[in-house]
């Protein structure tokens, strides 16, 4: 199982098209800098072997900021790096997933906006449930929209961390914490960036926000 405070915080997710052209790297590096504490590397690519070298990179920054690796849809890849996985609804089953990677990888699923397949989750041995989207996406226009509500009542229904996602910005991400998210995951307002410092503001920004709640 994850160590406590491992699962709380802000969750970067990589995105192949913001962090082209030599961006990865230093873009990851820069918001594990600003505190952030899961990464997931989110490639929908079928190149293999870029996705192997990419992923072993990011183990290797993940391991220099004591942060953990998360990889998308991908049991096989994260079983081969010995690292954690998020599944979504079609991506396979979750207590599949948690007998390849052992008791102590951090699995997480999507479950949209419905208590049940959170509840579901838990019961096939995932580490923490996600709900969104909470805001307008612009990686994700299209996923359904999840409440404040909703997140409320998988505080006091969920026996799992609760990962926030969806269009999460500086602006509006205090109230998903107060209303009981333990991680805020994020793409576009963290990595859209001209800059690596840019990218380690923002992480920085985000990851006081959890100061305090
Ligand atoms: C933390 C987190 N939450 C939700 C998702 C979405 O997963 P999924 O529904 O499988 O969609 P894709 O990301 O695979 O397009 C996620 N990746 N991470
Ligand atoms: C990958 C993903 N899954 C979502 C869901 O609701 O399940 S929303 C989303 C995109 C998150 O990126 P951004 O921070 O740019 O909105
Ligand atoms: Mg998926």
């Amino acid at each position: 199982m994850a160590a406590p405070g491992k699962l709380r915080g802000l969750y970067a997710i990589t995105d192949s098209a913001l962090l082209a052209d030599g961006k990865l790297l230093p873009y990851v590096e820069a918001a594990l800098a600003g505190g952030a504490r899961l990464l997931q590397y989110r490639d929908k690519s079928s190149d293999d072997a870029r996705r192997l070298r990419e992923a072993e990179a990011l183990r290797t920054l993940c391991e220099n900021y004591d942060a953990t690796l998360i990889i998308n849809d991908d049991a096989e890849l994260a079983a081969r790096l010995g690292v954690g996985l998020h599944l979504g609804q079609e991506d396979g089953s979750l207590a599949a997933a948690r007998a390849l990677l052992g008791r102590q990888a951090i699995i997480g699923g999507t479950c949209h906006a419905q208590l049940a397949l959170a509840e579901l989750a838990a019961s096939e041995g995932a580490s923490y449930a996600a709900f969104g989207r909470f805001f307008n996406s612009m990686t994700k226009p299209g996923a359904p929209a999840a409440t404040l509500d909703l997140l409320s009542a998988a505080k006091a229904r969920v026996q799992l961390p609760i990962v926030a996602i969806g269009g999460i910005d500086l602006h509006n991400a205090a109230p998903l914490i107060e209303h009981g998210a333990s991680m805020i995951a994020v793409i576009h307002a963290l990595f859209a960036a001209d800059s690596p410092a840019e990218v380690e503001q923002r992480a920085r920004a985000f990851s006081a926000l959890f100061e305090s709640n």
